[in-house]
């Protein structure tokens, strides 16, 4: 099966800036989910605009087989894109969107999107501009669902999303997800709000890889040891990732090397996701 998404080598120099993305290189094929992960600046936009063709890039990218910035009409077809900033035309009614898409997309399937929509408040005849930013998230879900693409990718989709928006959003995505041959990128600062759906994860910092790993060889490759203070010099010599101070215990994130040095010298827990960034985060800084 070829890659949906084959990304080598990808940096990015920009004029003013300098290089913003450096030798960045991950495939993702049919089910996998990838979560996007790096503070503000770490490059999760610039690489996310390169593979949209949006701006040149240096190395190899390939959507469903396309040159991002050379076919973009292709890639187009089967690759949607929903950021937090909002892309969807204000000026229309959401009924005038929904024909729109049909007309642009061979396979919109608009019984689809109008059924999504019916489980909402939106009405086909409001303004974009005056849907809440919760509901234009769910036109712009609903119109991708619809749309039947392989792609996805989403840049901090829930930003200033409240909790039951939040959770109708990932629901609605995931039956989208499981119900075809796709993959889909997730860029976010939230790790612990999409470290379920993710498959996959690539933490950028300034531009460069610090992590590239699938979420099954996380908890394999590392350990979150709760021991009490009186081991504090033998855990400190096992290089610990970071650490976390509680009464009389901290908790050490270590690296599955060293299990049985340390074996009966505490309690042994799996490693979330969110510490693990936190800890490279601070580990690379
Ligand atoms: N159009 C541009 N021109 C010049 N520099 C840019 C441009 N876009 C981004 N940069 C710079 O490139 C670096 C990476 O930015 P980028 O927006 O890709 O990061 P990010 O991970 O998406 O951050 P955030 O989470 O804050 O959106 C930053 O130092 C930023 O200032």
């Amino acid at each position: 099966m070829s890659a949906l998404v084959s990304v080598q080598n990808a940096s990015k120099q920009y004029r003013q800036k300098g290089e913003a993305l450096h030798d960045v290189s991950f495939e993702l094929h049919a089910g996998q989910v990838l979560g996007l992960l790096g503070h503000n600046g770490a490059g999760k936009s610039t690489l996310i605009n390169s593979l949209l063709g949006a701006h040149e890039y240096q190395g190899v990218i390939r959507i469903d087989g396309y040159e991002p910035v050379m076919q973009r009409d292709k890639i187009m077809q089967n690759l949607s894109y929903i950021s937090d900033v909002n892309v969807l035309p204000g000026w229309m009614t959401v009924a005038q969107l929904l024909n729109y898409s049909e007309g642009v997309h061979p396979s919109f399937n608009r019984s689809k999107a109008d059924a999504l929509l019916g489980q909402t408040d939106i009405k086909p005849r409001s303004r974009i501009k005056s849907l809440s930013k919760g509901m234009k998230v769910q036109l712009h879900l609903a119109i991708v669902i619809a749309t039947n693409t392989k792609i996805l990718i989403l840049d901090e989709p829930t930003l200033g999303l409240d909790l039951v928006y939040r959770d109708t959003f990932y629901r609605h995505l995931l039956e989208w997800f499981h119900d075809g041959e796709r993959t889909l990128i997730i860029a976010s600062h939230e790790v612990s709000e999409i470290e379920h759906l993710l498959t996959d994860v690539l933490i950028l910092k300034q531009g460069r890889t610090v992590l590239q790993s699938s979420m099954e060889s996380i908890s394999e490759d590392y350990f979150i040891l709760d021991a009490s203070d009186e081991h504090r010099s033998t855990i400190e010599s096992l290089k610990p990732l970071s650490f976390q101070k509680g009464l009389g215990s901290t908790k050490w994130l270590l690296s599955s090397q060293y299990a049985a040095q340390v074996e009966g010298l505490g309690e042994v827990y799996t490693v979330k996701l969110a510490d693990l960034f936190l800890a490279l985060q601070k580990e690379a800084a």
